[in-house]
């Protein structure tokens, strides 16, 4: 249990995936849990499912919480910093999942010495099976990676890297649920060009894709030992392989990985370029 009030600024999907899972692994109570927003209906959805308290006033939140978890869009962020650098101190840990936001960013607006850690979740998030990088900041203690990484870690595994590498992570976990989706619905597609009901397409689509992750992380094999396994001489999975190849579909997914890093790094940019 953290025995620490946890703030929530941005109460959507994000902030839920967390608040759901803090609360599943009981790692929080519901009465240590505010979560902030700009509608009460949606604050209320949220009071009514979790039993956390809720509040429409970002700073009296900040003001009442020992972490503070920024899930609000990048581009909402920085007039939210403003807002609530007021009630910041350094007795507050402030926890952000925005992409792009740079750390010297938001310890600018909060305020000298403030104990800052950029984070890098994804949606898996929403059903415990996130993927999270965290990043510290200069004046974050080893302490506070513990506290954030408990917070992630009760939605999925997490993992610590400079924060240089976070625009990596963005281009790679961060987008890479958006790449499997696609990946998905061309396979269903397929099936049902090849004569399968398009809801049992999508079904053996969706399952071969988690089966294949979760034999992997269980044997700790190496992918290209496991594709192997699947592939006879002269057999099915060689035929498709040979096309895939044929279509680029690694040198694609390289591009992908790398087109999003960038973009990433260039959204950083304008915020630095604006501070
Ligand atoms: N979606 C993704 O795949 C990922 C997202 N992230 C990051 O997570 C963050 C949140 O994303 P996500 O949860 O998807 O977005 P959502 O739009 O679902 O959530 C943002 C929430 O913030 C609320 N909000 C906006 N402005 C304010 C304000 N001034 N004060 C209080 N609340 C406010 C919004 O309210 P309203 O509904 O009224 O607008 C909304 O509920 C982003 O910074 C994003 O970069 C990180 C990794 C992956
Ligand atoms: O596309 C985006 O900006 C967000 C960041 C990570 C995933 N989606």
């Amino acid at each position: 249990m953290l025995e620490r009030t946890i703030a929530f600024i941005g109460a959507g999907n994000m902030a839920e995936a967390l608040i759901k899972g803090l609360l599943r692994a009981g790692t929080a109570r519901p009465d240590s849990i505010i979560a902030t927003g700009r509608r009460e209906e949606r604050l209320e959805g949220l009071r009514r499912t979790y039993g956390v308290r809720t509040l429409l006033d970002n700073v009296a939140a900040v003001r009442e919480a020992d972490v503070v978890v920024l899930a609000v869009k990048p581009q909402a962020l920085d007039k939210v910093l403003l807002q609530v650098a007021p009630a910041a101190d350094q007795k507050k840990l402030f926890i952000s999942v925005a992409a792009g936001v740079p750390i010297s960013v938001m310890e600018r607006r909060l305020g000298q010495g403030m104990r800052v850690i950029r984070t890098m979740p994804n949606t898996p998030s929403l059903v415990g099976m996130g993927a999270c990088a965290l990043a510290p900041g200069e004046h974050a203690s080893e302490e506070d990676m513990a506290v954030a990484s408990r917070v992630f870690q009760s939605v999925g595994i997490t993992t610590v890297v400079e924060e240089n590498l976070l625009d990596a992570v963005t281009g790679l976990s961060g987008s890479g649920p958006a790449y499997i989706f696609l990946i998905i619905e061309a396979l269903s597609d397929a099936g049902v060009k090849v004569g399968l009901p398009r809801y049992t397409a999508q079904k053996l689509a969706a399952q071969t894709v988690l089966g294949s992750a979760q034999l992997l992380i269980e044997t700790n094999a190496h992918p290209g030992q496991l594709k192997d396994q699947v592939t006879s001489p002269g057999g099915t999975a060689i035929a498709g392989l040979h096309t895939l190849e044929a279509g680029g579909l690694r040198t694609t997914l390289i591009n992908a990985v790398e087109a999003a890093t960038r973009r990433s790094r260039e959204l950083g940019e304008q915020f630095l370029e604006k501070s």
